[in-house]
């Protein structure tokens, strides 16, 4: 649907993410709930390299790791989750707030399991899928992400993975579960308009050594000549007639 000007030419409204969270225009919205995280750590079940990130992966065949409650009508299913950086600590988030950038961003990526039957089936709409942006501050040496990283040389390539079982992803939430939430996109091909983007607003530490280990991965299978996912954050998109929420005043 396009929004018509006085030339009466419809010029389509985008729905791409990430954006800029201008925190002052985020308008307080006292029907959003608390997010209800209810993850199974035997759900999780491997991490694969797929070229422009790697992703931890868990098991969807059924209802056993949820996001529920938030903005979100019912429960979403978790299906994976990965890292946005940047070439150096300046930038490597997707969002922003108020135009500051993080190092890295982590994206728990849930689809709407009540209505669809698959990812792919709930990526074509509007209502099928969920993220969970949360940002990476600098700071001392996550532990968490520690279990995480010390399987990084065993996916160091593109289309290697290896089992990685036994997590509990709450650990890597923050505290606080405040947040800002908006309609957006997909941030990487194809871009589907698909996403309820629910962006936490305090941020999880990382040190600089943790990040330089996610730049040693490789965009390369391992008979080609090797080349490293450096960067693989996207420049923010117009915000358009977007309202951003949040769940605090
Ligand atoms: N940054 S993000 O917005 O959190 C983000 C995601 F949420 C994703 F789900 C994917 N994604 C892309 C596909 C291919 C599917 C192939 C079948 C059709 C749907 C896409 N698998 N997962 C993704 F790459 C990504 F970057
Ligand atoms: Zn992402």
């Amino acid at each position: 649907m396009g929004l018509h000007n006085s030339h009466h030419k419809p010029c389509p409204t985008h729905l791409q993410s990430p954006i800029n969270i201008h925190t002052r225009t985020a308008k307080y919205d006292p029907s959003l709930k608390p997010l209800k995280f209810s993850y199974d750590p035997k759900t999780a079940k491997r991490i694969v390299n797929v070229g422009h990130c790697f992703n931890v992966e868990f098991e969807d065949t059924c209802d056993r790791s949820v996001l529920g409650e938030g903005p979100l009508t019912g429960y979403y299913r978790l299906c994976q989750f990965h890292f946005h950086w940047g070439s150096s600590d300046k930038d490597g988030s997707e969002h922003n707030i108020d135009g500051k950038l993080y190092p890295a961003e982590l994206h728990i990526v849930h689809w709407n399991s009540k209505k669809y039957t698959s990812f792919e089936e709930a990526a074509q709409h509007s209502d099928g899928v969920a993220v969970v942006g949360v940002f990476l501050k600098l700071g001392d040496t996550n532990p968490v992400l520690e279990s995480i990283i010390q399987n990084l040389d065993r996916v160091k390539t593109k289309g290697k993975t290896c089992p990685f079982t036994e997590f509990d992803l709450t650990d890597l939430l923050p505290k606080d579960l405040n947040y800002w939430t908006y309609m957006g996109s997909l941030t990487t091909k194809p871009y589907f308009e698909c996403v309820t983007w629910i962006i936490l607003q305090e941020a999880i530490t990382v040190s600089s050594e943790q990040l330089e280990q996610f730049r040693r991965l490789q965009c390369t299978s391992e008979n080609e000549n090797p080349s490293f996912i450096l960067e693989n954050h996207r420049p923010v998109q117009p915000l358009d007639h977007r309202v951003v929420r949040s769940s605090c005043p």
